[in-house]
């Protein structure tokens, strides 16, 4: 039973099949091989945005710094959601690739961004001339890190506060499958047509062993792209075998399959947890994560059953002081079982 993070499942066998598949003989380097040009020709198609510049890079972090670094000087804000993963967990990349933006953080329920709070806050930036930060860009994470999901129309809210002050958009999609299968979007509806210019466009926790592509809706901004990654030690130099993992993930619609499944799987798990006595949802579920408190009783024989899962917020003790349930994230990915699903709520029930 592991809920522990979408990051612990292994390789969907098709993203390993198409490894080994892509292991013969001898290939262009650094991205100059046909994989590379089929991958980008294809996400292309799937965004509907022929002009559009793909680029593959390992890991969800590297997506996310590089996008910042080419959407915002130095002295610029990137506004954020408080929780966002590029505030929390990236242990200051995105201000280490910038070359010292300051992330400025933005309130809203389920780590969503509240559009009028990024008004506020934008509005708030930058006022003070050359003595403030200036007002750099914007990142949205979906799915958010809270497990919620933004619709098109609320991009598109938080989009239009963007253009307002002409702002960049940044778009962290580490999970942008799961958003899209829970929202029954297009992948342009969720991202270009709503307004946002580049987005980080995850593989890796949805089944792909490790690989995110950096969409970048608008062909001026690329070649610096190209540089900062290459800069920034993130051009992959056997560079087809990225390019084998997002073929084989975009391949018949397998992202969406994979995350589909994560996703119903969450739903169920959510509902079991719900029934469980003492337990309540802290955030709503809407793609792949479920985040849940239940008694301290419940966590105790849960762990002991073997259940792996973070408490929630992730450093709090399970054996701290108090009495009231505690929070927990609960992550199904394309590997979670209902039997997994159905050990759990035997042991918290
Ligand atoms: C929302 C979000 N964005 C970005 C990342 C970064 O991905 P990576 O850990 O591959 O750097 C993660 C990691 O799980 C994430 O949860
Ligand atoms: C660091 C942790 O948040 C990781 N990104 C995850 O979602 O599991």
């Amino acid at each position: 039973m592991n809920f522990a993070s979408d990051n612990t499942s292994g390789a969907a066998p098709q993203i390993m099949a198409a490894l080994a598949r892509a292991n013969g003989g001898h290939q262009p380097s650094y991205g100059n091989d046909p994989l590379t040009r089929a991958v980008e020709a294809r996400i292309r198609d799937i965004f509907e945005a022929p002009e559009a510049r793909v680029y593959l890079v390992a890991t969800g972090t590297a997506a996310n710094a590089l996008s910042c670094a080419i959407l915002t000087d130095p002295w610029g804000a990137v506004f954020c959601h408080r929780n966002a993963h590029i505030e929390e967990d990236e242990c200051g990349a995105p201000e280490f690739y910038t070359g010292g933006s300051k992330l400025v953080l933005v309130d809203g329920a389920h780590a969503r961004m509240e559009p009028q709070a990024l008004r506020r806050t934008v509005a708030h930036t930058g006022r003070g001339g050359v003595h403030n930060v200036q007002r750099g860009m914007v990142s949205i994470t979906n799915a958010t890190e809270a497990g919620a999901v933004y619709t098109p129309a609320e991009v598109k809210a938080l989009c239009d506060v963007a253009r307002d002050f002409h702002l960049p958009v940044h778009m962290d999609g580490a999970r942008f499958a799961n958003a899209l299968v829970a929202a029954g979007c297009t992948p342009a509806e969720m991202t270009w047509r709503a307004g946002v210019d580049v987005l980080s466009f995850g593989g890796t926790k949805n089944g792909c062993m490790g690989v995110e592509a950096v969409v970048i809706f608008d062909p001026a901004r690329a070649q610096e792209f190209e540089l900062r990654r290459k800069r920034g030690g993130h051009l992959f130099s056997k560079h087809r075998f990225l390019a084998a993992q997002m073929q084989a993930y975009l391949e018949g619609d397998l992202w969406l399959h994979l995350a589909r499944h994560a996703n119903v799987m969450a739903a169920k798990l959510s509902e079991g947890v719900q029934a469980a006595p003492g337990a309540k949802l802290v955030h709503p579920t809407e793609a792949n994560a479920v985040f849940a408190a239940f008694p301290r009783a419940a966590h105790v024989r849960a762990q002991a059953g073997g259940a792996a899962y973070y408490l929630w917020p992730f450093d709090q003790p399970l054996d701290g002081p108090g009495e009231e349930p505690l929070a927990a994230r609960l992550v199904c990915s394309w590997a979670t079982t209902e039997a997994e699903i159905e050990a759990f709520l035997s042991l918290i029930s």
